[in-house]
């Protein structure tokens, strides 16, 4: 981004947890930003997510791929649709993402799609990736207003973490021994989406290889 003080450059956040600044040019990101609301639509649309302890996320969410719910997967959504199918760009995507962030070969197909929408208000508590049969790193994106991303360790909810900024446009995959660390995003900073995308809020993807038999 111009203007900044210090170049922000690819950090290795914690081993195996890759933040690569600024991956998804502006096309890439209008072009993500406009399947987002094609994958939005109802039936098999965006959701508000209910927890099994009678809680509500703050973050809407839809699934392509396999469909989650706290805390399993299944191929139909809360109303009986089929979840949407997981689109082979994405695949793609994801291919590319784990050669920007790792210089290993690619993993296994990934088959999955959480995509989350923030508003101003909406957060989400650190919490671990844990329903996937997979140990292939998660890899996610983020679109719109940049947030404060919170990624810890694999033992606790709480210290020792790092908290950094994910922008728009910006990649960050957490795979090897940072797979199952806890991570959330305490807040949202409005108003901070870059002018032209076109989008209030925030978006973000993880794609994901879930293990399951198709
Ligand atoms: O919005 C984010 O950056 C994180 C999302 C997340 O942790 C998840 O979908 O499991
Ligand atoms: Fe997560």
């Amino acid at each position: 981004m111009s203007g900044e003080l210090f170049p922000r450059s690819r950090t290795e956040v914690a081993p195996g947890a890759v933040l690569v600044p600024d991956w998804l040019g502006a096309d890439e990101q209008r072009d993500l930003v406009a399947a987002c609301r094609d994958w939005a639509r109802h039936p098999a649309g965006m959701r508000t997510v209910h927890t099994p302890g009678g809680g509500t996320m703050t973050a809407k969410q839809v699934c392509l791929g396999w469909h989650w719910r706290p805390y399993r997967y299944s191929r139909t959504t809360d109303d009986g649709a089929p979840v949407k199918a997981f689109p082979p760009e994405l695949g793609d995507l994801a291919r590319r993402a784990l050669a920007a962030a790792y210089d290993e070969p690619p993993r296994p197909a990934y088959d999955m799609a959480l995509v989350n929408f923030y508003d101003a208000e909406a957060r989400m508590g650190m919490h671990q990736d844990r329903e996937e049969r997979s140990d292939a790193p998660v890899v996610s994106l983020s679109l719109g207003d940049t947030c404060v991303f919170r990624f810890g360790n694999t033992e606790t909810r709480t210290r020792p973490y790092t908290d950094l900024e994910l922008r728009s446009g910006d990649l960050f995959v957490f795979g090897g021994p940072s797979r199952l660390a806890f991570h959330g995003v305490p807040r949202i900073l409005p108003g901070t989406a870059p002018a032209g995308l076109g989008l209030t809020g925030r978006l973000n993807l993880t794609l994901r290889a879930s293990g399951l038999d198709p």
